[in-house]
């Protein structure tokens, strides 16, 4: 099978998107092939694999896969790239247009002209807090602020924030010391998340900036997550570190994102999006 493709990177997070708008995939072989086209020996190489299709909810519709094959239910950086990529592809009129995910529509407006653009802004919606939509099992309470987290002899403070998909954010006094690797594996599998989770170890600067750095979910470390960027403002602010309303330059290991939790709830995503390669892949 030949599946034409396209490598595109938010900041370092890359996905291999492929336009199914005009044919389609059988859906029980996606997960092997996100599996073999994010294989940088035997693949292309990237965090995950993106398909961009056709949806009568929106202009446009994207899934998200990540590396191990398993099926995430939002993407910042992947939603950036999405909009570019339905705007130079003509598949949108407008500059401002709606995004369907598995976790709902979001509307993306890119910046730049027809064939290059190079920044987009996304209403990523409302953040989710309740402990039970995380989800994060324990006590049933609201929201978990700086909750006592013990893991492998470790006594963290975790926050919890679902953007569409689940974040848990842990504050360090260094980034270059957050346990990243060694943690970040064992939190993403904690069995207090059923559904895993997202690790986010953030540093913070002062009230406009804030160091991040992540253990994805089903990808390991990436360069950048758009959505743990915005669910670390997000942790920020309900941690009285931040205030809402005020743009928050986040410095991810690939770049930065700029993120406003709005006063009225809802955060606001903006950054680049960039075109690497684009291709036919071969699949057995
Ligand atoms: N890199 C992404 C998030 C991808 C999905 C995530 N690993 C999950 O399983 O929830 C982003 O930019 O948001």
């Amino acid at each position: 099978m030949k599946i034409p493709f396209t490598k595109m990177h938010g900041i370092g997070n890359s996905y291999i998107f492929i336009n199914v708008f005009e044919f389609s995939i059988e859906e029980n072989i996606l997960a092997d092939l996100a599996k073999a086209v994010s294989n940088k020996d035997t693949g292309i190489g990237s965090d995950g694999l993106i398909l961009i299709h056709p949806t009568e909810n929106a202009e446009v519709g994207m899934r998200i896969f990540n590396k191990d094959g398993s099926e995430g239910k939002n993407c910042g950086n992947g939603l950036r790239c999405v909009a570019k990529y339905a705007y130079e592809h003509q598949l949108v009129d407008s500059k401002q247009f709606t995004i369907e995910t598995k976790a709902g529509n979001v509307s993306a407006e890119v910046h730049g002209e027809r064939e290059s653009v190079d920044e987009v802004t996304v209403d990523m919606g409302v953040p989710i807090l309740k402990r039970s939509e995380i989800p994060m099992l324990g006590e049933d309470q609201e929201q978990v602020i700086a909750e006592p987290f013990e893991i492998r002899g470790e006594n963290l403070e975790v926050t919890t924030v679902s953007m569409g998909n689940p974040h848990a954010v842990f504050f360090v006094n260094d980034i270059n010391e957050a346990p990243l690797t060694t943690l970040g594996p064992v939190i993403e599998k904690d069995e207090r998340f059923p559904e895993s989770v997202n690790a986010e170890f953030i540093e913070q600067v002062n009230d406009q900036e804030i160091h991040f750095r992540v253990w994805e979910r089903g990808s390991g470390v990436t360069l950048a997550c758009g959505t743990g960027a915005c669910a670390s403002v997000v942790a920020s602010a309900l941690n009285g570190k931040l205030d809402k309303g005020k743009e928050i330059t986040v410095h991810l290991a690939g770049g930065d994102l700029y993120i406003t939790w709005a006063e009225d709830g809802r955060v606001w995503m903006r950054g680049k999006a960039e075109t690497t390669i684009e291709g036919t892949f071969f699949m057995e």
